[in-house]
């Protein structure tokens, strides 16, 4: 299948917990074009595991459009859900292990994988071994899952998460825990399927050089789009309503009250900081 398109419009996502709200997600815009590959980065506790599984289907935002392809997932059907994650969408969660039956072997778990798209749709289904062909794992498709090594064990869940050959391919972090050259392999598995497949590929990283290498790094801080990395620049991005946010480096100079005129000159925005006054709150 051909890479998917990813459409986010202020999307906000809020946990209840105990009676009270958690705000994950607070109006995150987005747009992810088909047969791209982005990795989304930022601080713990930023959003960014709550936000691929937006992508994934696997819960609803509480508000905005999260749009894969043609489906507002928001505003699907849970059956229609339930076809896109088996299809369209392949999940691979954070630790190999949690994507694999440890004791089966690479063929059994490709097979598991697969079942639903092959009743779905068929000709899209590939036979495995092409698909282990492409993470490195050709010919492994009897070995045992926990007979790997842990890179393999890596690649062997991105293969998982190609069976059904979907459009778009959700990662969390596959490279943590890996050493360099473990790391490299996997990074490279993720290049060939996206180069041979034009499978869109969003990956959720700590590791910079793994944005790096993507080419495309989406910042998420305190909920929304922070910045953006594009080949190694970094830019502010203006969200639906406006708003950018500054560098956390910045903000010690420039606290919050900071007035800034912000001008448009020859096609540059430029932005200038006024020094003023505290209100203060009205006591002599
Ligand atoms: N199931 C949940 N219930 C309640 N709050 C949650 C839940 N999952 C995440 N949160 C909260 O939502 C916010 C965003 O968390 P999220 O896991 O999406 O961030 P993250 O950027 O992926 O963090 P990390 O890099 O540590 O995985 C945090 O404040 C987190 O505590």
């Amino acid at each position: 299948m051909n890479g998917i398109a990813v459409v986010c419009r202020r999307v906000v996502h809020i946990y209840r917990v105990e009676g009270n709200d958690v705000v994950a997600l607070s109006g995150v815009d987005l747009d992810i074009a088909p047969g791209s590959t982005v990795a989304l980065v930022g601080p713990s506790g930023s959003g960014k595991s709550t936000l691929i599984a937006l992508l994934g289907g696997l819960m609803r935002p509480s508000a905005g459009r999260v749009q894969v392809g043609l489906v507002d997932l928001g505003k699907a059907a849970d059956a229609e859900l339930a076809r896109m994650r088996g299809t369209d969408i392949g999940v691979v969660l954070q630790g190999a292990a949690r994507n694999l039956l440890p004791h089966a072997t690479l063929a059994a778990n490709m097979w598991l994988a697969q079942r639903r798209a092959a009743k779905v749709r068929p000709a899209d289904v590939e036979p495995f071994e092409r698909i282990l062909g492409l993470v490195g794992l050709g010919g492994f498709g009897e070995a045992t899952v926990g007979e790997l090594p842990p890179g393999a064990q890596q690649r062997a869940a991105l293969a998982v998460g190609m069976a059904a050959s979907p459009g778009l391919l959700l990662v969390d972090e596959p490279t943590s825990r890996l050493d360099r050259s473990a790391r490299d392999e996997v990074l490279d598995a993720l290049d060939t399927v996206n180069r041979e497949r034009g499978t869109t590929i969003v990956v959720v990283t700590h590791d910079p050089e793994v944005g790096a290498r993507l080419g495309r790094a989406i910042t998420i801080r305190d909920g929304r789009v922070g910045a953006e990395g594009r080949d190694g620049q970094e830019f502010a991005v203006v969200a639906g309503d406006g708003t950018v946010q500054l560098p956390p480096a910045m903000l010690e100079n420039y606290p919050p009250g900071t007035l800034l005129a912000v001008e448009s000159v020859d096609g540059q925005v430029v932005m200038v900081s006024a020094t003023h006054e505290p209100v203060g709150d009205g006591t002599p």
